[in-house]
């Protein structure tokens, strides 16, 4: 048997993906349905923003500030231009937002006014510039305010609207195919199997790639037979553009991910890495598309999933800034790694004020799963550091944080 090669240290299998992997391709849509897709190019004011002087109350505009009384010569509703301009002694109706007619230095409040016919009483000072918006007083025209590689989260799709492009370019989303493996692998609702698992690398993956907007098919669970899955893998590659596989990429009799990745026109990009769990992941490549060969123990999945596929994953589809998001955290348990690898440590945030504090759950074992229930998070030891003191601060991987 071939001697093992050492595993690829974390960081390094990162920088293999960021470099190998390129976002899918773009195309022009609507921007009304360019929810939760990736800006494909800087976005940019049409025209001042506002485009008028606009009222910031209800009240009256007026000529020149000082005087007790004025004539009303209109009224102005937000969207309505002004037909007459201002002169000595006149004033304007105007609701919030509308524009301010030529020669309205200032708007008084309603409040602050009396009304009788058109003659407008006022009983308050008013200075002039007070409670109008200038145009481009929020930006000037051609000012860039979403940029390329950015995600449309609800606000930001919602800047987009405001600006009023109808049309943007954005990424395509990627295509990702699901293989599920392992004869002994249930699908939830048939009956229990004693000595068997229920899938949940399928449900913990696709519901991933629902947060994220990503198209997906699942094939499996399928037979660990080399045969079927060969071409379950080639169906897929067929349609995708990265291939996600679970299960059999370790040294068992029935694990044929790795041995298929390792054939002919295959370009294998990452050949186990130095991640406890997770160690076994294969990445390839072929022609344009990705194959991710992930370990079926749900632990080691959602592992890889974190520091690898998504990153992966966002890249794909364009994102800027791909890399797992963390944030500082204090821990109340010590946290002991080993040298030479890279530990993940399930952890639970503690619900007290105070600065945010994280303890280890109780087990840590690649075959356990079932704790990840009440887990919050990953918090990652590098391959020098051996131990961590309780209230000492950690980089903190948040699930919530990460879509
Ligand atoms: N001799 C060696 N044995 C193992 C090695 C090794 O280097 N030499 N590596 C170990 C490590 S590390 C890991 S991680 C696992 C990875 O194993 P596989 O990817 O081959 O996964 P399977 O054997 O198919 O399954 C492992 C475990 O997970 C359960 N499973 C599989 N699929 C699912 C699913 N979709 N949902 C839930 N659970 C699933 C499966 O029933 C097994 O219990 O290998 C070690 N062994
Ligand atoms: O890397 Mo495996 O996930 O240690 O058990």
């Amino acid at each position: 048997m071939m001697p093992e090669k050492r595993p690829l240290p974390l960081p390094d299998a990162q920088q293999v993906l960021i470099d190998a992997v390129i976002p899918v391709g773009t195309e022009m849509i609507n921007s009304v349905a360019a929810l939760g897709r990736v800006l494909a190019e800087d976005i940019f004011t049409p025209h001042p923003f506002p485009d008028t002087r606009r009222s910031a109350v209800d009240g009256f505009a007026v000529n020149q500030p000082g005087l007790s009384h004025y004539q009303i010569v209109e009224t102005l509703g937000a969207g309505e231009l002004p037909q007459l301009d201002l002169t000595a002694g006149q004033a304007a109706a105007v609701m919030t937002g509308a524009t301010v007619p030529e020669g309205g230095v200032a708007v008084i409040r309603v409040e602050d006014t009396g009304v009788t016919d058109n003659l407008l009483e006022l009983k308050a000072d008013v200075a002039v510039g007070e409670n109008i918006n200038r145009i481009g007083e929020e930006m000037a025209a051609e000012t860039r305010i979403l940029s390329a590689g950015t995600r449309l989260t609800p606000v930001q799709h919602s800047v987009l609207c405001c600006s009023g492009i109808a049309q943007v370019k954005v990424y395509r989303l990627p295509v990702v195919g699901i293989l599920i493996t392992g004869d002994e692998v249930l699908q939830v609702g048939q009956p229990h199997r004693v000595g068997s698992v229920y899938d949940s690398n399928r449900h913990f993956l696709s519901g991933c790639l629902a947060q994220l907007g990503v198209p997906y098919k699942v094939l499996g669970p399928v037979n660990d037979d080399a045969d079927t899955i060969r071409q379950s893998l080639e169906q897929l590659a067929k349609e995708c553009d990265l291939v996600i596989s679970s299960g059999g990429v370790s040294m068992g009799k029935y694990d044929f991910i790795r041995p298929l990745l390792h054939s002919n026109g295959f370009e294998v990009l990452v050949n186990r890495t130095g991640i406890k769990p997770g160690r076994p992941l294969i990445v390839a490549q072929r022609d344009a598309t990705l194959f991710f060969g992930m370990p079926g123990y749900p632990a080691a999945f959602l592992v890889n999933f974190f520091y690898y596929l998504l990153p992966t994953v966002k890249r794909l589809m364009g994102v800027d800034d791909v890399m797992p998001k963390v944030r500082p955290a204090v821990l109340a348990t010590p946290l002991k790694g080993r040298k030479g690898r890279w530990d993940v440590i399930r952890v639970q945030l503690d619900n007290y004020s105070g600065p945010e504090t994280v303890h280890k759950l109780a087990s840590q074992m690649t075959s356990h799963y079932l704790n990840f229930g009440s887990c919050d998070g990953l918090v990652l030891l590098g391959d020098e550091i051996d131990q961590r003191q309780a209230g000492e601060s950690v980089e903190l991987l948040e699930f919530s944080a990460q879509f």
